[in-house]
């Protein structure tokens, strides 16, 4: 494994494994993600991109056959110790998904969600929140006057700005991303790109893609995994240019996959 070290991670994982039931879906990663960073997991289908995503936010809990051995310390801190709070760790680790999926009620009350939950009641403040949100996901102009509509009247790409809104409003520090412009257009997609380069600055952003154009263009870091192992991570650049493991490179330049 090509290791990617940083000074001050903002996440660091140390020999994580993963298994389904008897399946060792994750062997023994170890890579450094740094902050205020835009860092791409890239690999062919089932290589356990999405695995290692969800691992890092401990969304893996979820799966009654799954588990994860090794650690993934967040500032320093170990995700899977018992005394971690899930809820709090989720509020601090957000995550948007491929499909967008915004909840059956308004435009308001889908960003308004997290911050209800976590005990925002000032309708003032939470107007706050809801504007700010939406001035970030880039999606106020569009929906400012229609914020009382149901979330499920905007266009596909509107949804998943709105999932990002929803996902920043309760103030993460690191946004995890599961190819987050697979059901979109094109345009869509650029406006989602355009969104993620400009959250980098407040979040390390952490996004699965199947798009190795979509990896050069947005990510700072780039980390390739085949099946199950990570093989190599380093800065984008180096990694499309001049990759240091023969399989990295018969993989970017798409030999397979
Ligand atoms: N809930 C699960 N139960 C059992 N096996 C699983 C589960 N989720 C994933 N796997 C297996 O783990 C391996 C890694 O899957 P994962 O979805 O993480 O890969 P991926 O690289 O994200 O793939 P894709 O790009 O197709 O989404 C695959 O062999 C997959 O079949």
């Amino acid at each position: 494994m090509i290791r990617h070290s940083t000074d001050n991670p903002k996440i660091s994982v140390e020999n994580l494994r993963l298994y389904y039931g008897n399946v060792m879906a994750l062997k023994n990663i170890s890579m450094d993600i740094q902050g205020q960073n835009v860092t791409a997991l890239i690999g062919p289908s089932g290589c356990g991109k999405s695995s290692f995503l969800r691992c890092l936010n401990r969304m893996n809990d979820f799966l009654p056959n799954a588990k994860a051995e090794g650690t993934v310390l967040l500032d320093g801190i170990d995700i899977y110790s018992p005394e971690m709070d899930l809820i709090e760790l989720r509020k601090r680790v957000g995550m948007v998904f491929q499909r967008p999926n915004p909840f059956p009620m308004s435009i308001y009350d889908n960003v308004a969600f997290g911050p209800r939950l976590h005990g925002i009641t000032r309708r003032e403040k939470l107007d706050e929140i809801v504007e700010n949100s939406l001035k970030a996901a880039a999606l106020w102009d569009e929906v400012k006057d229609i914020l009382t509509r149901s979330a499920l009247s905007l266009s596909g790409g509107q949804q998943q700005r709105l999932c990002v809104a929803r996902a920043i409003a309760v103030n993460p520090e690191v946004l995890l991303m599961d190819e987050p412009t697979s059901a979109l257009d094109p345009l869509a997609t650029a406006r989602i790109e355009q969104l993620i380069r400009n959250l980098k600055s407040k979040f390390t952003i952490v996004i699965v893609t199947h798009n190795m154009q979509q990896a050069a263009r947005i990510s700072d870091v780039t980390a390739f995994f085949l099946m199950g192992e990570l093989i190599e991570a380093g800065p984008t650049e180096k990694i499309f240019t001049a990759p240091e493991d023969p399989r990295t490179a018969d993989y970017i330049t798409g030999r397979f996959g």
